[in-house]
């Protein structure tokens, strides 16, 4: 008897093996996916009937800052430097270890409810990150964020919380939590202190999560302190490699997208947060062209302002679509494949398509619905005109963590409420400091 059959739906496995199924089932036990098929003889403890829905694997957020979403409509319309340096950081000064957990709560229901199954991380209070996201039931790429600002004696300190974090959470919450390196970016933390970082993530056998190359004012500051760019600079250092997760990566040459592809970096691509911060608009399709492996991200709630990857997939494809003036470039099921299946590689994630001995991390979008109406093409529909609270159901490892709209492990009233009272708070103290 498996654990759990979901059946009726129209079955988006994203794997080009199998195809997708216009009605089929998905068999799961002991959080992995058995059997994907037109039909079964398998019986299960539950049975969930997703008539009228789309099964497909859930979302792979690949750069956030969850506790970032006390930050939500903060500080608005900003350039990055003034935004970051004026605003947020003082305003992170004061954060408490009890605010990153009020944060991190309301993003890991944010992402529960919109068809998030794992996402990557970069913050500060990690081990309270760590138990939240253990007790949620997502899965996640976990990294402490450190800036070291070319100060050795800070980056000593900063490397070594990096590696105790790194040390005792890679592999919690059976397997569903992994611990990377977190420098923060190439013109926040020294050429030094990145070789330090690289070879303790060799030697840990870590991944690293890193900004590269997000803004113009970066790519300037690197060519007159290096005389090169930063992924000259971090090639130079034998920094890259797929074990590279690299966020935004916005303003590239062609020789940087060589460097990148010919590396198996990581691209996290973040569209909403560089439009919204006018970073830029990132190279995806020549990137893709290279084959490298672009995926998709939110960034932090404060840049964004949601933890919603429907948004990010429409944003996605429209951007590309415009700066290369080409309504062709970056279709719908290319999009959709940089939200699951290459999330799930950057990650090391047996996930990101419906097959057998794949993780269960499932969800269920309800197409029933007007704005969802008439559904000539499931990818389309998903891209152009689904978003988050469509998703009907999530499930991840094998667990059902939402049943029908309602979220099943956490309580959500009481996380909107703390979020509330923690950032309220925290306002206050920060207008109490200027
Ligand atoms: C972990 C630190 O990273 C900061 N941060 C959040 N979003 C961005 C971004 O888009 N670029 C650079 N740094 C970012 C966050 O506030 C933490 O200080
Ligand atoms: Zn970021």
């Amino acid at each position: 008897m498996a654990d759990i059959i979901i059946k009726n739906g129209n079955v988006l496995t994203m794997d080009p093996e199998l195809g997708d199924l216009k009605n089929g089932v998905v068999v799961i036990d002991d959080g992995s996916i058995v059997e994907v098929a037109e039909s079964t003889e398998a019986t299960a403890d539950t049975v969930i009937d997703a008539r009228g829905g789309v099964v497909m694997p859930g979302f792979v957020n690949t750069h956030t800052h969850a506790g970032m979403t006390l930050f939500r409509g903060y500080a608005d319309d900003l350039p990055l430097a003034s935004w970051l340096q004026d605003h947020i950081w003082p305003a992170e000064a004061e954060l408490t270890a009890s605010d990153v957990v009020a944060g991190t709560n309301l993003a890991c229901l944010e992402m529960i409810k919109s068809g998030t199954v794992a996402f990557a991380d970069m913050y500060f209070f990690m081990e309270e990150v760590g138990k939240v996201v253990e007790s949620s039931g997502l899965r996640a790429a976990l990294s402490y964020g450190m800036i070291e600002l070319g100060d050795a004696e800070k980056g000593k300190n900063e490397l070594k919380k990096g590696k105790g974090f790194v040390n005792e959470w890679n592999g919690k919450a059976d397997g569903r939590i992994s611990a990377m390196y977190g420098p923060h970016a190439p013109n926040t933390c020294s050429k030094d202190f990145l070789i330090k970082v690289k070879e303790q993530a060799v030697a840990d056998n870590a991944k690293i999560h890193i900004h590269v190359l997000e803004t113009e004012a970066e790519l300037n500051q690197m060519k007159e302190q290096y005389g090169m760019c930063s992924v000259n600079m971090l090639d130079s250092i034998d920094f890259f490699g797929p074990d590279v997760l690299a966020a935004h990566c916005v303003w590239l040459s062609d020789g940087d997208m060589d460097i990148l592809a010919n590396n198996n970096v990581n691209i996290s691509h973040n569209p909403v947060s560089n439009m919204k911060l006018a970073s830029g608009v990132a190279p995806v399709t020549k990137l893709l062209d290279r084959d490298a492996n672009v995926c998709l991200g939110t960034d932090g709630c404060a840049s964004n302002n949601n933890l919603d990857m429907f948004d990010e997939m429409k944003t996605a494809t429209l951007l590309q679509k415009v700066d290369t003036m080409d309504p062709t470039a970056l279709p719908a099921r290319k999009v959709l494949e940089m939200a699951t299946i290459n999330g799930a590689k950057a990650l090391d994630i047996k996930g990101g398509m419906l097959r057998k001995g794949y993780n269960a991390d499932v969800i269920i979008v309800d197409m029933n619905r007007s704005h969802l109406t008439p559904l000539f093409d499931v990818p389309s529909q998903l891209v152009y005109s689904a978003g988050g609270s469509d998703v009907r159901t999530s499930i991840v490892n094998g667990k059902v963590l939402m049943d029908d709209h309602k979220v099943l492990c956490m309580d959500e009233q009481k996380i909107i409420d703390d979020a509330k009272e923690a950032a309220s708070d925290l306002v206050s103290r920060v207008d109490a400091k200027n």
